[in-house]
């Protein structure tokens, strides 16, 4: 058997799911999450005030080459993203609008590049979302094989096809895919509290009452003076 596939079923979630996921935004997910699916903050938005979550189409190339991000574009169902990661560390510009170009005509909402990105201004103007480690001119070849919807790393966190990957201003945040409702319905719940709390908060009451931590303070030996 090869090293190198291209695996072209995947098991997603649900679409309603991810609708949810988007609305709640990246930093509410991660913590109805118990803090854990963050990527590295080196993977940056390249744009502000988008927002979105979609099923995990991973794409595992060699550096400097974007060979396996075309061969991935038809696994991809309408509400994706896509992750692209490179099996050693690069910055290449290895996707650019016409890759985007294409994964958003098979229904990518947007992609996550464990690498560089270029053409930003295109990308920008066409609405399509990217985040990035790098933005780079430096071009990259079609030559060398690698895998598509296989377990990938990216940002330092394990991502699985199919898994639910959102990501906002705030950065980017991986939930497996059985965990993807559990945690949607926790994130709901959070936000309805900390609407009560918004409503404390701008009404004047310190944290340090409505958290209840002058006691936490005080065995912590803060001295108020
Ligand atoms: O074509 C490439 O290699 C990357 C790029 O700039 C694009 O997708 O537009
Ligand atoms: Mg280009």
């Amino acid at each position: 058997m090869s090293r190198h596939v291209v695996v072209q079923h995947v098991e997603r979630v649900p679409a309603e799911v991810l609708h949810g996921l988007a609305e709640q935004g990246v930093s509410t997910v991660h913590e109805a999450d118990g803090r854990r699916g963050s990527l590295d903050p080196s993977v940056k938005p390249i744009q502000s005030g988008a927002r979105i979550a979609g099923s995990a189409v991973t794409v595992s190339c060699h550096p400097g080459d974007n060979l396996m991000i075309h061969a991935a574009v038809e696994t991809v169902r309408p509400g994706d993203v896509v992750v692209i990661t490179t099996t050693s560390p690069s910055t290449d510009g290895m996707l650019g609008e016409l890759l985007a170009t294409s994964l958003a005509a098979h229904g990518a909402i947007g992609v996550i590049l464990d690498a560089g990105v270029r053409d930003v201004a295109e990308l920008r103007a066409m609405g399509f979302p990217a985040w990035a480690r790098a933005i780079s001119p430096q071009g990259t070849v079609k030559a060398s094989p690698g895998s598509v919807n296989v377990p990938v790393v990216a940002g330092g966190q394990v991502i699985n096809p199919g898994d639910a990957v959102v990501a906002d201003d705030d950065g980017i945040v991986v939930i497996p895919r059985e965990r993807a409702s559990t945690v949607l319905d926790a994130a709901r719940d959070r936000t309805a509290n900390e609407a009560a709390k918004r409503e404390r908060l701008a009404a004047g009451e310190l944290g340090v009452d409505m958290y209840q931590l002058r006691p936490l303070l005080e065995q912590l030996g803060v001295e108020y003076r």
